[in-house]
């Protein structure tokens, strides 16, 4: 890679002679597939930004004119151009790159948070406070089409549109696919466009032939402008983008340097704000991901440059037992519909798409509207299921409170990933979810341990009719399944400590951890009670006759421990007069910094050794506290 290698940052890539570029393009490729084969990351949606990426460079002054990049996992070419080759042999690792953009690696990378449709907003934010300075420097947003459907984006178009003297460009990467196939009126829009390439060079013509026509009468240049807005309204609906009073350029070929470089430079010059429309191909130069039909390798693991072979190979997931459950449930419960929000095989959705396609609804990167649109659906007398990653339930939150619960609605959220998951970075661990639906009413939330609680929490959940259940459980392998001894209510009680001394409320995945942790305390001495409450919202009684029953109460959990389940369970035995001291493990108030699993969970101190530590110190201080109590009370009464 010796023309990659050799550019420090932008302005060598702005000083290449234009005929350099196909190398550097045929270089950058190779470099993405050689380092993510080894280390895994987002192949297909990096191969399709190459050129666009390259263009981007030459023709806006990064980091002075900004280059904001919608959800971030677009941006290794970027960072490759931006003076970062060198660390791609360690991306999404501990001390190596991020996989997406971080402004600690780079003053180009503006945004690090990785839920898509924020681009056009910060853009916006940005645009405003140059303009409030006096800077008519212009902010890029490169946004993708699957990203457009995400509702922020639009109310930000709104906002941009509303002034014609702030130049903000916005890049609408077109690949016909967010995870899944992008939906909907807009994604139709866009594709009417892509299949209308010349039409832009037609209308350009007339414009020209407009701007060239000799002082005429009114009668000619009227007819003239009546032949360029019929051509306009009858060849492309870009009017989606015009009457919002945005110039539109494209569609552009967004592999063809020259001609993206071409419309962002006459997209600048417009000034104002205006919508380039480049079309790529999501995966473009590497076969298996190029015609990969599932996602076009949006996120890939390890895998043979050479064959495309996947090489890490995992047991069956969480997501696999889910998925399976759910079209079990479905063929016995016709009421069942299922939600996704542009991920439909990430969630697990796939297979009950496939048994159950008029019961299945991609609603694009869309999650506010997939909670209460389910709100609808639940009135109308069905039970929807709706899948998403942990972490972009937050951004549901409002619908699912209020559009959700206040309503009292039977619908049921799957949260796939959630807890630690690490490679992704600090803003896709999902780790807030019990935190916030710890305040919704009426909201009943199950962590199963194993695929049998799992299998069993789902049916469980949809056979709630009066308010919101949810179910969530972590990325990647199941466990072996963990049996219970013995269970009280929705409580498993996974192991009896010889006397009632430490109850250690293991949730969902902490199990198998907590459960080591138990044998380790019992070769110092120390009797733990391992339980599993299966349901950790609401919190119930005979949880609380548990706690009553022990001397001190250790909860785990891989979730935010602010808010969470220990939080919860205090405030319950408080409420009962049940007066039990109660330690909470949990992830600390803080974003992690990408890493393995693993890392992260040690980050925050939940590992085998640090729990059964801080056991041993809670019960080695209450021993002493209860000496000194009993010499204090001997004191007294010689006194
Ligand atoms: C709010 C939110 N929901 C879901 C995701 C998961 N996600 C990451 S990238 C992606 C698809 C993005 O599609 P597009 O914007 O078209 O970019 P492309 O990958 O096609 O380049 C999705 C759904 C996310 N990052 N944020
Ligand atoms: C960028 C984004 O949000 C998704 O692509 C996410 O990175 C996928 O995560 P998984 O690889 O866990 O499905
Ligand atoms: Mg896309």
């Amino acid at each position: 890679m010796p023309l990659l290698r050799s550019l420090r940052g932008p302005e060598d890539v702005r000083a290449l002679e234009s005929e350099a570029l196909p190398a550097l393009a045929a270089e950058i490729r190779d470099a993405l597939v050689t380092s993510v084969a080894k280390t895994g990351g987002h192949l297909g949606p990096n191969l399709g930004c190459v050129e666009l990426t390259i263009a981007l460079h030459r023709v806006f002054d990064s980091p002075r004119e900004p280059i904001v990049f919608d959800t971030g996992h677009q941006s290794y070419v970027h960072k490759m151009l931006t003076g970062r080759v060198e660390g791609f042999e360690r991306l999404r690792q501990r001390g190596g790159l991020s996989g997406y953009p971080s402004r600690a690696e780079s003053d180009h990378d503006w945004v690090e948070n990785s839920h898509a449709s924020t681009s056009l907003s910060y853009a916006d934010g940005l645009a405003k406070a140059f303009a409030i300075r006096g800077d008519s420097r212009p902010v890029v947003a490169v946004i993708g089409d699957g990203a457009l459907t995400g509702g922020m984006a639009w109310e930000a178009l709104n906002n941009i549109a509303a002034a014609q003297d702030r130049p903000v460009v916005i890049v609408v990467n077109d690949n016909g696919r967010s995870y899944s196939p992008t939906i909907g009126g807009v994604a139709d829009a866009l594709a009417t466009l892509r299949l209308r390439p010349g039409y832009e060079n037609a209308l350009l013509q007339v414009r020209q032939a407009l701007h060239r026509a000799p002082v005429v009468g009114s009668a000619l240049y009227d007819a003239l402008h009546a032949i360029k807005k019929g051509l306009k309204d009858v060849l492309s609906p870009q009017g989606m983008f015009e009457d919002l009073g945005m110039k539109y350029v494209g569609p552009v070929d967004g592999h063809d340097i020259r001609a993206v470089e071409s419309a962002l430079r006459r997209a600048r010059s417009f000034g104002g704000p205006v919508i380039v429309h480049a079309v790529t191909t999501k995966g473009f130069g590497y076969p298996p991901a190029e015609t990969d039909q599932i996602d076009a390798w949006h996120a890939t693991g390890v895998f043979d440059p050479d064959s495309g072979a996947s090489v890490r190979k995992t047991g069956l997931a969480w997501t696999d037992a889910f998925a399976d459950e759910l079209v079990r449930v479905g063929a016995e419960r016709p009421d069942v519909v299922a939600i996704t929000a542009a991920m439909l095989h990430p969630t697990g959705l796939a297979p009950f798409a496939e048994r159950f396609p008029e019961r299945t609804f991609d609603v694009g990167i869309a999650e506010q509207h997939a909670l209460t649109s389910a709100a609808g659906l639940a009135m109308a007398g069905l039970h929807p299921v709706v899948a998403v990653y942990s972490t972009f339930l937050n951004r549901a939150f409002d619908q699912l409170l209020m559009d959700v619960a206040l309503h009292r609605q039977p619908v049921t959220v799957v949260l796939d990933r959630a807890g630690v998951t690490g490679e992704d970075g600090a803003s896709h661990n999902g780790m807030w979810d019990m935190s916030i639906l710890s305040v919704v009413p009426g909201l009943a939330l199950a962590a199963p341990r194993d695929e049998a609680t799992l299998r069993e929490a789902l049916r469980e959940a949809v056979d709630i009719t009066d308010g919101p259940s949810v179910m969530r459980f972590p990325k990647g392998s199941l466990p072996p399944d963990i049996p219970a001894v013995e269970r009280r209510g929705p409580v498993d009680v996974l192991r009896r400590g010889s006397r009632a001394e430490v109850l250690l409320v293991a949730v969902g995945s902490m199990v198998p951890m907590c459960q080591a942790v138990a044998e380790r305390a019992a070769d110092h001495g120390i009797e733990v009670t391992v339980v599993d409450p299966r349901w950790v919202l609401p919190v119930s009684p005979e949880l609380v006759e548990l706690a009553a029953g022990h001397r001190l109460v250790v909860t785990v959990e891989d979730g935010g421990r602010a808010g969470g389940v220990g939080t919860t369970l205090s405030q319950a035995l408080q409420d009962r007069d049940v007066d039990v001291p109660v330690r909470t493990l949990g992830l600390p108030q803080q974003f992690f910094e990408h890493g393995s699993r693993g890392q992260v969970l040690a980050d925050a101190g939940l590992t085998e050794q640090d729990v059964a530590r801080r056991i041993a110190e809670w019960t080695a201080r209450r021993t002493e506290r209860a000496e000194a109590g009993v010499v204090e009370a001997a004191v007294e009464d010689r006194a």
